[in-house]
């Protein structure tokens, strides 16, 4: 079953165009990964699924809806959750109180009624040790683990992860890959945008390439990587 499809879906700024003409399906339960250059219109994707930005031309439907027009809260209160480039969470609040914040706000009930929510998902995350710690404190690795579960908080049934992996040394990026396979494992759908190459292909069932705005290839992780037209654009290398 197609959780989301996107159909000819096109933005620009000014004279840029960020998307297009962009189609393409998600399957419910699927991991798909987004790469391409800086620039090339991954997050601007990720803000036209969210409702963040508005496309100029054709149409977004998500769990047999179209959403399209459809703004951003009410997208989030049907399933899509996302986590940003930059975490920013609540410094002064505790990793809970972030959760809870999230949880009400994303899902529409009372801190009472997501609680227990809340704490399946800092078990789900591997942040229940640090539950009660302010989250100005936490380290890299706890930062990102709480930029996954405050997106989860929100119960998505699509998760949108924007380059979640950066800046951890090896072990730390294979300790959030688990985290992240748990995730999808528990049935979430997954989109997620990143420069890590070796963390995305681990987790992902198929690879979109984007270059321009526009979608220059989509399939097989494996054969995506291999393909020519990728390695000359994407990686820059010559074949
Ligand atoms: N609100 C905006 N107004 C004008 N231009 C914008 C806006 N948002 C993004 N852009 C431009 O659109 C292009 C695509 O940006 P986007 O952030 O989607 O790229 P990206 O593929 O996510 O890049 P990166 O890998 O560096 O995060 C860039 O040239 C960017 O400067």
């Amino acid at each position: 079953m197609t959780i989301l499809s996107l159909r000819n879906v096109s933005k620009s700024f000014g004279a840029l165009t960020v998307a297009d003409d962009v189609s393409f399906d998600v399957a419910a339960g699927q991991a798909l990964g987004i790469i391409g250059p800086n620039g090339a219109g991954k997050s601007t994707l990720f803000n036209l699924i969210t409702g963040n930005l508005t496309s100029d031309a054709g149409s977004i439907h998500f769990d047999g809806a179209d959403v399209t027009r459809v703004p951003p809260m009410q997208r989030c209160l049907s399933g899509i959750g996302r986590s940003f480039q930059i975490p920013q969470p609540f410094d002064h609040l505790t990793v809970f109180e972030n959760l809870l914040v999230a949880a009400t706000h994303g899902q529409g009930k009372s801190e009472h009624e997501v609680e227990q929510d809340c704490v399946r998902i800092l078990e789900q995350t591997e942040m229940s040790e640090v539950a009660n710690n302010p989250a100005g404190g936490l380290r890299l690795l706890q930062r990102k683990r709480l930029e996954l579960a405050r997106a989860m908080a929100t119960r998505p049934k699509l998760l949108l992860l924007d380059e979640i992996a950066g800046g951890l040394t090896d072990a730390e990026c294979t300790a959030l890959i688990d985290t992240i396979k748990g995730l999808h494992a528990s049935g979430v759908t997954i989109i997620w945008i990143e420069h890590v190459l070796h963390a995305l292909t681990s987790v992902v069932e198929r690879l979109l390439v984007l270059d321009f705005g526009k979608v220059i290839g989509l399939g097989d992780p494996d054969e995506i990587m291999n393909s020519r037209e990728v390695k000359e654009i994407y990686l820059g290398i010559e074949v």
